[in-house]
């Protein structure tokens, strides 16, 4: 009888921006299913906590690295530190991205820079950067995280929609010209799901619905999308590639759903 493989066990994963959020819920999973995972944020001291309970609580190990991934250089410094601590990877998640909420007319040139280099650069920076790893060890998988902002318009998310599209075609266009190599490249497209940042951004701090009456589905769980990520990078996923998977729940029955927002 065929088994599905979702195994993820002795495989490296290096997971960006995993201090909170879906990028730790990411890291953590994937630690409990035994990978050795690196993660990184722009601060030390909010890595080493998530790293010390992957080390502790789970079958995987865990190395936490200081890295803005806007920066080439510290990019290069995080993947050089996987390769010395686990050898090269084999899995990558560009998690780490971000927002603010404003009307396009509202959004400085600097606004515009700072959404596009973290979501869209940063994602460039470590899939280069990695992808040269992974090629020269004959392979690998590499999930990228959108969001529906990438694949519908809404209000005040012009720069972030922007970005976020742009990674949905990147991935696409890997997916092609890496296929040769042994790469899988694939990407999630969230909803609105429950993080530290959302509380932040949005100010949505548990599972209460948003205002807008439209808007009509429960908010996710970050571990949610991390069980869909260890899907995409396990074996059970060898024939995906290119595809964005988009993870959105379930709208409440008799509601009308149409925002724009990709929620209907
Ligand atoms: C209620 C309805 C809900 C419907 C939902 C449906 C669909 C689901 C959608 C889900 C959306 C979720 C998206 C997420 O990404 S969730 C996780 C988000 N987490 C965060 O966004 C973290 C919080 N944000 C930040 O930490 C920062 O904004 C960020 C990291 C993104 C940028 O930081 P950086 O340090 O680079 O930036 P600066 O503070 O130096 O600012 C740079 C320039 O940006 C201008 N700026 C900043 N904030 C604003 C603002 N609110 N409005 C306008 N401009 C802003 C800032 O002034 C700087 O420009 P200038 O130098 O020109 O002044
Ligand atoms: N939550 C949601 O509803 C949705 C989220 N997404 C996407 O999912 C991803 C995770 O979102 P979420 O968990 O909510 O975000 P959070 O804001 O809760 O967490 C973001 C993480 O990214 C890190 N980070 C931010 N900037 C950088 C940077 N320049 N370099 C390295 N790390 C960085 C933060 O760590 P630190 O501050 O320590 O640097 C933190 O660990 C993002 O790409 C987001 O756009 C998509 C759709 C919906």
């Amino acid at each position: 009888m065929h088994e599905p493989d979702y195994a993820v066990a002795g495989k490296t994963a290096i997971v960006t921006g995993a201090s909170q959020g879906i990028g730790r819920a990411i890291a953590e999973t994937l630690g409990a299913s035994g990978a050795n995972v690196v993660i990184c944020s722009r601060a030390q001291e909010r890595v080493d906590p998530v790293a010390e309970g992957i080390d502790e609580e789970t079958e995987g190990a865990a190395l936490a690295v200081e890295c803005n991934v806007r920066e080439r250089e510290q990019v290069e410094a995080l993947v050089d530190a996987t390769v010395e601590e686990f050898g090269a990877p084999d899995v990558l998640v560009n998690n780490a991205g971000g927002e603010f909420v404003a009307p396009f007319e509202d959004i400085s040139p600097n606004g515009w820079n700072a959404i596009v280099d973290l979501n869209l650069n940063g994602t460039v920076h470590c899939s280069q950067v990695a992808g040269e790893v992974m090629r020269e060890n004959g392979g690998g998988s590499i999930v990228n995280l959108s969001s529906v902002n990438g694949q519908h318009a809404a209000p005040g998310e012009s720069h972030y929609g922007a970005a976020k599209a742009a990674i949905i075609r990147l991935t696409e266009t890997l997916a092609v010209e890496w296929a040769p190599h042994g790469i899988r490249v694939n990407c999630v497209a969230p909803g609105l799901v429950q993080t530290p940042g959302v509380a932040e951004t949005l100010g949505i701090e548990s599972e209460q619905m948003p205002a807008r009456e439209t808007v009509d589905r429960r908010i996710g769980h970050a571990e949610e999308i991390a069980d869909l990520v260890q899907f995409l990078v396990s074996p059970a996923a060898s024939f995906m590639t290119g595809e964005t998977v988009t993870a959105k729940g379930v709208p409440k029955p008799g509601n009308s759903m149409s925002d724009g927002l990709g929620l209907e």
